[in-house]
């Protein structure tokens, strides 16, 4: 078959007509009743890896289940006749599978601290790594042991990305989890948002003479970060006065040498990467300087070391003991044979308070697609969920209401340490405090309570007659909510770095089967181009009547309103 033409959907494919036929059958048993059924269900439906326990058994999945599940992402192929393995395995050779953008996708070649070659066009992409990972380790030793001296020889205590996207999410989710490593005395802050609101609040307590700026961006056009970057070089020289000290405060992250240096910051200042990095999969690149500067570069390189090594089982494992196989597939089952729209992540480490949403764009825009690689529209069957989630037990006590009585399915992933950074706070125990929260929800949605259950509960508290059966059916919990549980050592570097790569290949497999292109973006083009005509009609003399009535209508209302000064 011609490499251009397009495979069959997923839905096509034998197993898909098995799974739907499984999930009719599924769907009048209950968790309770597989757990019942089986006392060896956690022993079977678990698996190890490193420091990370990951138990999905609480998952509306039998054996067979699973082995059909296997089995579709053995049947599933791309264009180029790939199935999830082989695509994988492409990914990791340097084949430019980001066909859209006739790009390789190398996130893996970052954390490659090895010498092992990986060739994009022939050329081994892996020295040039670590050639860039050695100019982060020496800024980040000069900035950290006070070397490197802001314009008035002063030793530099605040650190300023400005990025958004995946120039900020990752580096923002990474350096609030790995918080307990940081430097005393060297602070991070994060300008993302083109709201001036967020420059000035970072800034505001800031001394000039002793703040870094590091602007992140692939492309260096991104207009949030061009924008906040030129007001953020306005502020420091309201103080330093002299363009030559620039130099000194701020430096660049990014792919694009020409406008970094129309921008100002000389080459020497600038830490590169390449066209085969994803923005959503970057923060292991240059665009994790600030993490380094951060943590330290051994937490840094231990960091990349952990995602090596969850790339390395991904890589080399049957999808059968594959955690970001299982991971996908499970997830893909609800996606598509449940109709299940969203999945919660639920962090119960407030270290990972970023984590969730860290994945939303790693998720959302990895997956939100409708077409195939070959172009051809999908209407046949539901791609990437909505993801979300907030830490536990914070969560508890504003929206699993919904999870535990809405009319939703709701898949859950439970995400913990079995030891906590922090320890003998007082009286109590709060890490098992905490824990107990965790498996008591993830016990809870698995079981529910019944209408006997609930009304035994209700006479033991005296209440009978119709008051009983009044509140009765506002007490019982449906139970049979999945969740998968993953439970690791510690949140140290090496850990998060398995953690975040578990997730990417997850997305990875999802994305396989589904055979979609998870590496482009095109999605978020359109809004930036309508922006881009509308900012001269935001200035512009009189009403504006281009558009449709609603958008003429809000523009003309902000221009009769809108005070610049
Ligand atoms: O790093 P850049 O080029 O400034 O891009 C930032 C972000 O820009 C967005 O438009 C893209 O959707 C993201 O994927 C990207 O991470």
């Amino acid at each position: 078959m011609p490499a251009t033409q397009d495979r069959p959907h997923a839905t096509q494919l034998p197993s898909w007509k098995k799974l739907s036929d499984q999930q009719k059958q599924l769907s009048s048993k209950h968790l309770r009743d597989l757990f019942a059924a089986d006392p060896k269900r956690f022993e079977k439906f678990h698996l190890q890896f490193h420091d990370l326990l990951f138990d999905f058994s609480k998952n509306i999945v039998t054996e067979e289940t699973l082995t059909t599940l296997f089995a579709l992402a053995r049947e599933a192929k791309d264009f180029k006749d790939y199935e999830v393995e082989e695509a994988r395995d492409a990914m990791f050779s340097g084949e430019k599978i980001n066909t859209t953008e006739d790009r390789a996708v190398l996130h893996i070649a970052l954390r490659n601290l090895t010498d092992r070659p990986i060739n994009v066009d022939g050329v081994n992409q892996t020295p040039e790594v670590h050639k860039v990972l050695k100019q982060m380790e020496r800024w980040t030793e000069q900035i950290r042991s006070g070397e490197w001296k802001g314009y008035t020889g002063k030793t530099i205590t605040d650190v300023v990305n400005i990025g958004i996207g995946g120039s900020d999410l990752g580096p923002v989710m990474v350096t609030e989890a790995l918080k307990s490593y940081a430097k005393e005395g060297l602070r991070v802050h994060f300008v993302s948002n083109i709201d001036g609101t967020h420059l000035v609040e970072a800034v505001k307590h800031l001394n000039a003479e002793t703040t870094v700026f590091i602007i992140a961006s692939k492309t260096f056009t991104t207009q949030e970060t061009i924008t906040n970057a030129k007001s953020a070089r306005t502020w420091f020289l309201s103080f330093a006065k002299d363009q030559s000290h620039v130099a000194k405060h701020f430096v660049a992250l990014s792919t694009n040498t020409e406008e970094v240096t129309k921008f100002g910051i000389a080459e020497e200042n600038m830490f590169g990467f390449w066209d085969w990095v994803g923005g959503r999969y970057s923060l292991w690149s240059a665009i994790g300087l600030s993490i380094a500067v951060y943590v330290g570069f051994d937490k840094f390189r231990e960091l990349l070391q952990g995602a090596h090594d969850m790339d390395e089982h991904f890589r080399t494992t049957p999808l059968e003991k594959n955690l970001p196989a299982v991971l996908g597939l499970i997830g893909l089952w609800y996606n598509n044979f449940w109709d299940a729209q969203t999945v919660a992540i639920l962090p119960y480490d407030q270290y990972l308070s970023r984590f969730a949403a860290y994945f939303q764009q790693g998720d959302m825009e990895s997956n939100g697609k409708s077409v195939t690689k070959a172009g051809d529209k999908i209407n046949d069957f539901s791609t990437g969920p909505i993801i979300w989630g907030e830490p536990g037990t914070n969560g508890q006590h504003a929206f699993y209401q919904l999870i535990h009585q809405g009319t939703k399915l709701i898949p859950a992933d439970f995400i913990a340490p079995i030891n906590s950074q922090n320890k003998d706070l007082g009286e109590d125990d709060h890490h098992t405090i905490l824990l107990s929260n965790f498996f008591a929800q993830t016990e809870a949605l698995m079981k529910g309570k019944t209408e006997e259950e609930a009304r035994a509960e209700l006479q033991k508290s005296g209440l009978s007659g119709e008051k009983l059966e009044k509140l009765l059916p506002h007490k019982v919990f449906a139970g049979n909510k999945p969740t998968n549980s993953i439970l690791f050592q510690k949140l140290e570097p090496r850990t998060l770095g398995r953690l975040i790569a578990l997730y990417e290949h997850k997305i990875f497999v999802q994305g396989a089967v589904w055979n979609i292109n998870s590496f482009d973006q095109w999605g978020v083009e359109l809004g930036k181009q309508l922006a881009k005509n509308i900012l001269p009609e935001l200035t512009s003399n009189g009403d504006i009547s281009t558009h449709d009535s609603s958008t003429n209508g809000l523009i003309n209302y902000f221009k009769a309103h809108y005070h610049r000064a």
